[in-house]
């Protein structure tokens, strides 16, 4: 005997979820939803006994529904009980099946749970009922697999008894007393219960018989062979439907063929000892359930309904009430003696008709393709989780690693146009500061032919063209926003490049101040002005320029962005301040020199104006200072410099000499880096002391018949003009050492703020 590995047996009962919750019609009956018990009564006939004892038969069967006691006496009339089926004793067990237990036990094949109940005292035949009903019911079962091919059948068998409240495997009887468990979908189940496919009918009844064979029987007063336990042969019955859809329809459901006990009481069989004991036990479950079939008859659903109160009774909880079909067979004994019994059975009977059940087709649904597929699915991903694929996940990292270094990309584009912005925005504020100043500049006095004339920038020009007082604000800003420029670019080169070209631009101007020096040195040396003091205190103030210039030579040496010589050039150039200052004081004396000078100048004319001919001969045969005023050539030369702001002088003096013949002789070239009116009057032992030169190159004779006076009186306007423009130039000069030094101590502030 081959067992299926099944625990726990119960009433079928689908997971809830998976019921479909439909009416069926079980084969060769109505639909059923709702529907009482089917109770039938069966009569035995008389056995041999009872014909020995000449016992009286005390029941009539009126129809096939109505069964009467007879009464011998005839001393009243009695009421009939009407149940579903009667059956007369010659009724066959075939037509019993038929007609009392065949529908209800063939709804097992429709997903219908059904019980076939044997109740009756000990000896009335329900063993040999149930024998009867099993072997129909097989032999339908298994006809109706025949005729339905379509579906897949599967049937099971678990077999068990109870015996004294124990509950024994009949198809295990090695196995000790098995447990009720409760299990919230399927109720009650056995536990252990060994439950065996059956193969086919001859499998099945050789299964049944080995129930029967372990049964527990005993001999008693009223039956030889008395079944001494509640039996229950459950078959679970499954059939399935694949549609065309792929998904598999299955019926579940279960027959239950019970044979109970006798339901006499111990005192008409004689009982003692064992039997005795026995019988307490039968009819304990006996009792409960007959109390469970009461109490559902009357209809008190909502009441308590004892069904724990016996194994019995909790076993077919499903059966009576629940979600089953049931039929019960009473079976009677017809004999007089056995009244009372018959009675009580038929008293059970009725009550049992009046209990409804509500059985329901068990059906389970399951996508089988489906679930296969989502399976297949399921453990490919669980595959690919455990070991993923090296190329798709080797091409998502590359992907990822471009996005990224795009976004980096991207982010730097970014930074690089916010610098670029931000660099024309103060590129774009410095502009317009300097075009501001530069407009300014554009309104510029006298002396911006002179300095035009100087080699300084434009930005410098725009500077040094305008008084301290408007210039110094504007330029502060200027060079301000210059070397915040610088700071910000943290680039240490752009402050000593800011340095040098101030050193520069200071330089460049002691060099004009220096020649300034020297052509007015010449110039009063050639017209014999001045006292000697003067002509000392002017090269006094050669010597002076000479010394500023080196002073303020920048060393070659100054490694750009070392830290230590910036502050090195920061020491040097704070030192120079006071140079600066010096050089200032100096340019003040030159102006004071000037101022001497002019007057000197005057006071020759006037004292040469006052003196008699016979003293100016004396004078030209004398030989005077060297400052004296008798080098006519020289005052020429002032006097018809082309480029000398004096023009009106000039005029004149082409106008004197026009129609001269040219010479060649004496051709001096102008320079580009001194203010013209110093370039074009040639300087004193730099070239002939008796030519005259005209910016067109063509020489001019001497003249030596024009009046004296009248050219006396153009040397001294020429002179003084002269005089006039260097005393401005100087005084610019001190302008622009001004203006130097309070840039070069703007740097110096500004370079401090970096250390
Ligand atoms: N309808 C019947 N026709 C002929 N014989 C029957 C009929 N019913 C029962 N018998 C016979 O009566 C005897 C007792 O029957 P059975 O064993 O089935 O009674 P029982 O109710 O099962 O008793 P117990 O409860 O003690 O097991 C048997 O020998 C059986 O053959």
């Amino acid at each position: 005997m081959g067992y299926l590995g099944i625990n726990m047996v119960g009433t079928p009962a689908t997971p809830l979820c998976k019921i479909q919750r439909t009416p069926s019609c079980t084969p060769g009956g109505p639909k059923v939803s709702e529907e009482k018990i089917l109770v039938t009564v069966r009569m035995r006939p008389l056995n041999r006994k009872e014909q020995a004892m000449y016992d009286l038969i005390a029941w009539d069967c009126i129809d096939d529904q109505k069964i009467v006691f007879k009464n011998p006496n005839h001393e009243r009339p009695t009421i009939p009980y009407t149940f579903d089926k009667v059956f007369e004793p010659a009724c066959s067990t075939q037509k019993v099946y038929e007609e009392g237990a065949k529908d209800v036990a063939l709804s097992a094949l429709t997903g219908i749970n059904a019980t076939i109940f044997a109740y009756g005292q000990t000896g009335s035949g329900k063993t040999f009922t149930m024998r009867g009903i099993s072997e129909n019911a097989i032999k339908d079962i298994y006809e109706h697999i025949k005729n339905n091919q379509e579906r897949d059948f599967v049937l099971k068998i678990s077999a068990l008894e109870i015996y004294n409240e124990t509950v024994v495997d009949l198809l295990n009887r090695e196995s000790s007393s098995l447990r009720l468990l409760d299990d919230p979908e399927k109720g009650t189940i056995v536990e252990k219960l060994v439950e065996e496919v059956v193969q086919d009918s001859q499998h099945l009844r050789h299964l049944i018989g080995i129930c029967e064979a372990q049964r527990q029987v005993g001999e008693t007063a009223l039956n030889d062979n008395s079944s001494r336990s509640h039996q229950i042969i459950r078959l679970t019955i499954e059939s399935s439907l694949r549609e065309n859809s792929g998904r598999v329809k299955s019926f579940l459901a279960s027959l239950n063929l019970v044979d109970l006990a006798g339901s006499e009481r111990a005192s008409q069989t004689n009982a003692d000892g064992i039997r005795l004991k026995e019988g307490s036990h039968i009819n304990r479950s006996l009792l409960t359930l007959t109390t469970v079939i009461r109490k559902l008859s009357g209809g008190k659903r909502s009441s308590h309904i004892p069904y724990r109160d016996s194994k019995l009774t909790r076993i077919l909880q499903h059966s009576l009430g629940g979600n089953a079909r049931t039929a019960i067979i009473c079976t009677i004994s017809p004999s007089l003696s056995h009244v009372e019994q018959t009675r009580n059975t038929l008293s059970f009977a009725s009550s049992a008709k009046e209990v409804t059940n509500n059985a329901k087709v068990n059906m389970v649904v399951s996508d089988k393709r489906l679930v296969k597929h989502l399976q297949k699915e399921v453990a490919r991903l669980e595959a690919e989780l455990r070991s993923p694929d090296p190329s798709s996940s080797s091409c998502f990292r590359s992907l990822l690693m471009k996005k990224e270094q795009k976004i980096q990309q991207m982010e730097r584009e970014m930074k690089e146009l916010k610098r670029q912005r931000d660099l024309a925005q103060s590129q774009l504020e410095l502009e317009r500061k300097a075009h501001k100043e530069h407009k300014g500049s554009n309104q510029c006095g006298p002396s911006s032919q002179t300095a035009r004339c100087l080699s300084f920038p434009v930005e410098n020009e725009t500077v040094l063209n305008k008084p301290i007082s408007e210039t110094r604000p504007r330029n502060a800003v200027g060079r301000q926003a210059m070397v915040r420029q610088s700071v910000n670019s943290t680039d240490p080169s752009m402050l000593v490049h800011e340095i040098r070209k101030l050193e520069q631009r200071q330089r460049q101007l002691g060099e004009e101040a220096n020649r300034a020096l020297e052509v007015l040195h010449n110039e009063v040396a050639s017209h014999r002005l001045g006292s000697k003091e003067t002509a000392e205190s002017i090269m006094r103030l050669l010597s002076d320029i000479k010394d500023i210039q080196a002073v303020g030579s920048i060393p070659e040496d100054i490694v750009i962005g070392d830290k230590a010589n910036l502050k090195e050039e920061l020491t040097r150039l704070n030192s120079q301040g006071s140079v600066i200052a010096s050089l200032e004081r100096k340019l003040e004396n030159v102006q004071k020199s000037m101022d001497i000078l002019v007057s000197s100048f005057q006071n020759s004319e006037e004292i040469l104006e006052s003196k008699t001919p016979e003293f100016k001969t004396q004078c030209k045969k004398k030989k005077m200072h060297p400052f004296s005023l008798n080098n006519s050539a020289n005052m020429q030369n002032i006097i018809r410099s082309p480029c000398s702001p004096l023009s009106s002088s000039r005029k004149i003096m082409e106008h004197e000499t026009e129609n001269k013949a040219p010479d060649n002789n004496n051709m001096v070239p102008c320079s580009n880096t001194l203010p013209q009116s110093f370039v074009d009057t040639p300087i004193k032992g730099h070239g002939n002391n008796n030519s005259i030169s005209s910016r067109e190159g063509t020489p001019v004779r001497q003249a030596n018949s024009v009046d004296v006076k009248k050219v006396q009186r153009m040397f001294k306007n020429a002179a003084e003009e002269n005089i006039r423009s260097i005393r401005a130039y100087v005084t610019e000069l001190k302008e622009r050492v001004a203006k130097l030094q309070y840039q070069k101590q703007l740097l110096v502030c500004q370079v401090r703020t970096i250390f």
